[in-house]
């Protein structure tokens, strides 16, 4: 391998030139596309044969011309291929043999000129993996990578890896390195440019392959999903648009700081949740102790509410006898107990189940009257029969209606009933915590927790089966507990998963030990792990000090390595901690980037309205200059310069509190300075 050759500065000159000219041009030819697709939406009406066509056709279209907007400030393209011989892959990754030569800029999204030649392709496009994936040893038919940089929108430079002649920068190309070291102000960007190897494979992979991503922090988990969405909907999007594609995140802080990448990425349309938004049935106005939270959401629970719902199905006791005008129709008892059992064996959701039997009642009723009138009923007929009395009183009897809320209501206010269903799975004492010590009088009137949602949402799905999604992408995924994967599950039995975290990182009680376990609670067995151990994020330094915690942590992760040889780590013990973190947010403000005081959650009320006293202004938002932000909500977030306050005390706040530390100590882009009063804890002085 060996390092670029320099190009002369007349030469340098005549290329820059040669490029911003393709830029200028490659802008105009994105103006003609909005151009014609606004007449095209302004004409729509007059081409579509009715109303719903025309609506259909103008929402289309208006999609089109949002996707279609230029942005000054974000470059229209960044890497140019020159190709002497790729083999483009289709969508699946295998070969089919078109080989293609020439000269392509890969970009945010596809430009055409006005006879349709490429003038941008989309990063997302067969041909534009190859600027991702080729190397010196395995060049994919490019003879030439360039990366351009930019500033402001205005190009300003470029880098070439002239692959054909050996040549190839890997880590160590400035344009990735300014990337990488960029003040984080603001919301978390895209990473189309500098996209690395081993994440585009975790980007392009198949639809229909679920995933698994083991990385330690900083290492673009978050950066591989959204891209991996944004990557989806290009190939698939027709059918994605309609089942969806769903992220799901820790908290609504971060859900803020990614909002911004797809819609930067021409996606608009991917739902972005927390996983207790996904399985909200209203708001939670209960709380829980502990105890019954843990058992709430231990899989053990899936079996007791299974129990339970199943336990309202009955044999029938007699016949049902219907009348129809002058006639009466009857079937037995022992006819009846088989259509029960029969149904039962074909493994239906509940409510479905119910319609059947109501169906099949029905069907064997028709069947006499046909016999007796020689003609066939109306679907009137069959509705009447249906509803009539006897077989409503059948139903209501043996296979009673059933919702989530009473069903679980009578559970939690009921000890013989929870007995009844938890027999054998959840121990005594588990089950006298999970009973409420005062019942709530109605199911409407249950003030439901957090958990009891989980509860309710598995019982949902017991009931009804609720529509498959394409694609769910499941960020911090350590600390979703089996009942909160099975959630997921239940909403993906034709799509697939993207699940992403740090088992290191998990702070939830009910915490994953082993992505094994989490993989077959979200129905994926099968899935892969695949681990990233490259840091974009956390300067060596830091990741240093993080890393002791590891053999603390009680998982078996693989360690991180940074890319990063900056940053600066300072660890002061204070006398007054509000007057050590006001001095420091001054000193951090000094430089440019975000100041992110991580705080005990005890602490971070008093410090900002210290902090404020002080004449600084903490913001609430995240990607604002200064944030106080508690411990417990510092998850997925980044900040140029981390002020951490009291680790014993955040060790202390919680169960697992080591992870919490570890999870707060990686937050820093920059620089980390820890101010403490108390000792710090063992873990991290050893
Ligand atoms: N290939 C890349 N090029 C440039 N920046 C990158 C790249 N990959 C990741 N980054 C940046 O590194 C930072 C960390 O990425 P990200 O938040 O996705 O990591 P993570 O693995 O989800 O971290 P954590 O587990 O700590 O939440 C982000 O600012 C992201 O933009």
């Amino acid at each position: 391998m060996t390092e670029p050759t320099h190009t002369p500065a007349q030469d340098l000159h005549t290329e820059l030139t040669a490029e911003r000219d393709h830029l200028a041009a490659s802008r105009a030819a994105l103006h003609a596309m909005r151009m014609r697709a606004e007449q095209m939406y302004a004409a729509g009406h007059t081409v579509a044969g009715d109303p719903f066509a025309a609506e259909m056709l103008g929402i289309a279209l208006a999609r089109r011309v949002a996707e279609l907007a230029d942005s000054q400030t974000t470059p229209l393209f960044f890497g140019r291929l020159d190709l002497d011989g790729a083999t483009v892959a289709d969508d699946t990754g295998a070969e089919h043999g078109e080989v293609v030569r020439g000269r392509f800029y890969v970009g945010r999204r596809h430009v055409s000129d006005d006879a349709g030649e490429p003038m941008v392709l989309d990063w997302r496009a067969p041909l534009s993996r190859t600027f991702y994936r080729a190397s010196a040893s395995a060049r994919l038919g490019v003879t030439t990578r360039r990366r351009f940089g930019f500033n402001d929108g205005r190009l300003t430079s470029f880098e070439d890896e002239r692959l054909s002649l050996g040549q190839e920068l890997g880590s160590a190309s400035r344009l990735l390195t300014e990337e990488i070291e960029r003040p984080r102000v603001g919301p978390m960007r895209d990473i189309v440019a500098t996209i690395q190897p081993e994440q585009d494979e975790l980007v392009r992979a198949p639809l229909e392959v679920s995933i698994c991503v083991q990385g330690a922090p900083g290492t673009g988990k978050t950066a591989v999903g959204l891209h991996r969405a944004a990557f989806l909907l290009y190939l698939h999007r027709e059918r994605l648009r309609r089942s969806g594609v769903l992220i799901v995140g820790p908290n609504s802080a971060f859900l803020g700081y990614i909002a911004a990448v797809l819609p930067a990425l021409g996606e608009l349309e991917v739902a972005q949740s927390t996983i207790d938004e996904v399985i909200a049935r209203g708001p939670a106005r209960g709380a829980d102790g502990a105890t019954s939270q843990v058992i709430k959401h231990d899989a053990r629970m899936a079996e007791v509410l299974r129990r339970a719902l199943w336990a309202k199905v009955t044999r029938p006791e007699g016949p049902i006898q219907v009348s129809d005008g002058s006639y009466r129709w009857r079937v037995d008892a022992g006819v009846l107990a088989r259509i029960v059992d029969d149904v039962r064996r074909e493994g239906l959701p509940y409510a479905l189940g119910r319609d059947r039997v109501r169906a099949r009642v029905v069907a064997l009723l028709q069947l006499q009257a046909e016999s007796r009138a020689g003609e066939s009923p109306t679907e009137a007929w069959q509705r009447r029969m249906g509803r009539s009395k006897p077989v409503a009183e059948f139903l209501d009897g043996c296979w009673p209606a059933a919702t989530p809320e009473r069903l679980l209501w009578e559970l939690l206010s009921d000890a013989r009933r929870l007995a009844a269903a938890a027999g054998g799975l959840l121990t005594d004492a588990e089950q006298a915590a999970l009973v409420w010590a005062k019942p709530a009088r109605t199911p409407r009137s249950a003030r439901w927790s957090a958990a009891d949602m989980v509860l309710l949402d598995e019982l949902a799905g017991l009931i009804e089966r609720p529509a498959s999604l394409g694609h769910v992408i499941l960020d911090e995924a350590q600390d979703l507990s089996p009942m909160q994967c099975r959630a997921i599950a239940r909403r993906t039995p034709h799509g697939s998963v993207t699940v992403l975290g740090d088992l290191a990182q998990g702070t939830s009680p009910w915490a994953a030990a082993d992505w094994a376990d989490t993989m077959a609670h979200l129905g994926k067995p099968d899935a892969g792990i695949v681990p990233l151990t490259t840091g974009f994020r956390v300067p060596h330094v830091v990741v240093e000090l993080a890393n002791r915690l590891l053999p603390f942590l009680g998982v078996n992760v693989p360690g991180g390595v940074s890319l990063r040889h900056d940053g600066e780590l300072t660890i002061t013990a204070v006398d007054d901690l509000t007057t050590a973190v006001v001095a420091e947010v001054r000193r951090a403000g000094q430089q440019p980037g975000s100041i992110g005081v991580i705080a005990p959650d005890a602490l971070a009320a008093g410090l900002r309205d210290a902090l404020t006293a002080a004449g600084e202004t903490p913001g609430v938002e995240v990607g604002g200059p200064l944030a106080v932000v508690p411990a417990t909500v510092a998850k997925g977030l980044e900040y140029d310069h981390v002020v951490v306050v009291e680790p014993a005390v955040i060790v202390g706040a919680e169960e697992r509190g080591l992870h919490r530390l570890y999870v707060v100590l990686t937050r820093a882009v920059s620089r980390l300075s820890i101010l403490h009063t108390e000792p710090l804890p063992v873990a991290l002085t050893v």
